[in-house]
């Protein structure tokens, strides 16, 4: 299958192109009304993600009302832990929580390497149907989450603010910490490998949890595993998104990926200096869309001045609020189409 929009894609690939491609990170699910009809059609969020018909559903949304150039598949990255044997729960305003947790060597053994055909066939079902009803429109990302984010979900069974439970096995135990996330890894590359096979034409991963780290923790216990990620999925671009991360922008530059997201808190300049040879894709803080349209389409200009209308993404610098207006998201869309096209 061809594809109509091909701009991502060709951008990543590291192309030049005639005009800035843009999405937004958690685009679906999480302003559209559309989405809270699936959702309450579907009784809970892990119905619907394991109902590819609704999956795919809620997966084209985006598309339809903000004209981005990529969908992503609707899935979350907790469904990698629950292929392992830890079953996670959404709660309703509070998030995903996991009734039990992975601390021990004993937990740690009853934990399986995911095989993503029998574990997680559902997303892939979902891939290729969704790519079957996009007949082409735009590219499909597929994604994960990073290994020591996982990492911090199944620790500590919960999101934190600090999740200190999760970075007191680094300290405490890093042979058990290590033996987890290698776990970890080698489930993920199956799941991604099996996404591109399915029909994924990027993948991202999400180290969501990045900025906790230190620099040196960082380079132990992060990108190591990123690192056997990037060199294992050879035929899609890569973007790698680890979010608070600015310490580590030039080691990420190095690895195998042909995109690197950044966060509002990363400087366009610096990052580019940091990262000579890569696409770079973000940045606006996701609250500058409560602002009025004008100041909307002003704050898109400047970063659009600032990273340069070649090797970048337009994006947000982490995923869309909840509260936000959709026509304020529609603004942003627009803005960066309207003042990129050549
Ligand atoms: C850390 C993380 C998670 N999930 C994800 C991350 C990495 C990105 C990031 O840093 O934000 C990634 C994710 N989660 C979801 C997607 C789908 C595609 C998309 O919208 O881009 C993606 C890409 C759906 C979801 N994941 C979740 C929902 C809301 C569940 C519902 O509808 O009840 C959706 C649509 C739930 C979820 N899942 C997670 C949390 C913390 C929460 C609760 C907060 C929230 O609502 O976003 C874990």
């Amino acid at each position: 299958m061809t594809l109509q929009n091909d701009l991502l894609l060709r951008t990543a690939r590291g192309e030049l192109n005639e005009r800035v491609p843009v999405w937004m990170m958690r685009q679906a699910g999480r302003v559209l009304s559309q989405y809270r009809a699936v959702r309450e059609q579907a009784g809970s969020f892990i119905t619907l993600a394991k109902t590819p018909e609704l999956a795919a559903e809620v997966t084209i949304q985006p598309i339809d009302a903000f004209d981005v150039d990529a969908a992503i598949i609707f899935s979350d990255i907790l469904v990698v832990p629950e292929a392992m044997g830890l079953p996670y729960e959404m709660i309703e305003s509070r998030g995903p929580v996991f009734p039990k947790t992975v601390r021990s060597s004993v937990d740690l053994g009853q934990l399986r390497v995911a095989d993503a055909e029998t574990d997680l066939g559902y997303v892939l079902d979902a891939i290729r149907l969704t790519k079957k009803e996009l007949n082409g429109r735009v590219p499909l990302i597929g994604f994960a989450g990073a290994p020591f984010t996982i990492f911090c979900y199944m620790t500590e069974g919960k999101g934190s603010k600090t999740f200190s439970v999760a970075k007191k096995l680094l300290y405490t135990d890093a042979a058990f910490a290590h033996t987890l996330l290698q776990k970890i890894t080698d489930s993920t590359i199956s799941y991604l490998k099996a996404q591109v096979l399915a029909g994924a034409d990027l993948i991202q991963l999400f180290d969501s949890w990045a900025g906790i780290l230190s620099p040196e923790q960082y380079r132990q216990f992060s990108l190591p595993y990123i690192k056997q990620i990037c060199d294992a999925i050879t035929d899609v671009p890569v973007t790698v998104f680890a979010k608070g991360a600015f310490f580590a922008r030039h080691e990420i530059g190095q690895l195998d990926c042909q995109v690197v997201g950044l966060d509002w808190n990363m400087d366009p300049t610096e990052s580019r200096e940091l990262v000579p040879n890569k696409v770079l894709q973000g940045n606006l803080d996701p609250c500058v869309l409560y602002a009025d349209f004008a100041q909307i389409k002003r704050e898109v200009k400047h970063m659009l001045d600032a990273f340069g209308h070649q090797h970048y993404i337009a994006n947000l610098g982490h995923g869309i609020y909840p509260d936000t207006d959709p026509d304020k998201a529609r603004c942003f869309v627009d803005a960066v189409k309207e003042l990129s096209t050549r």
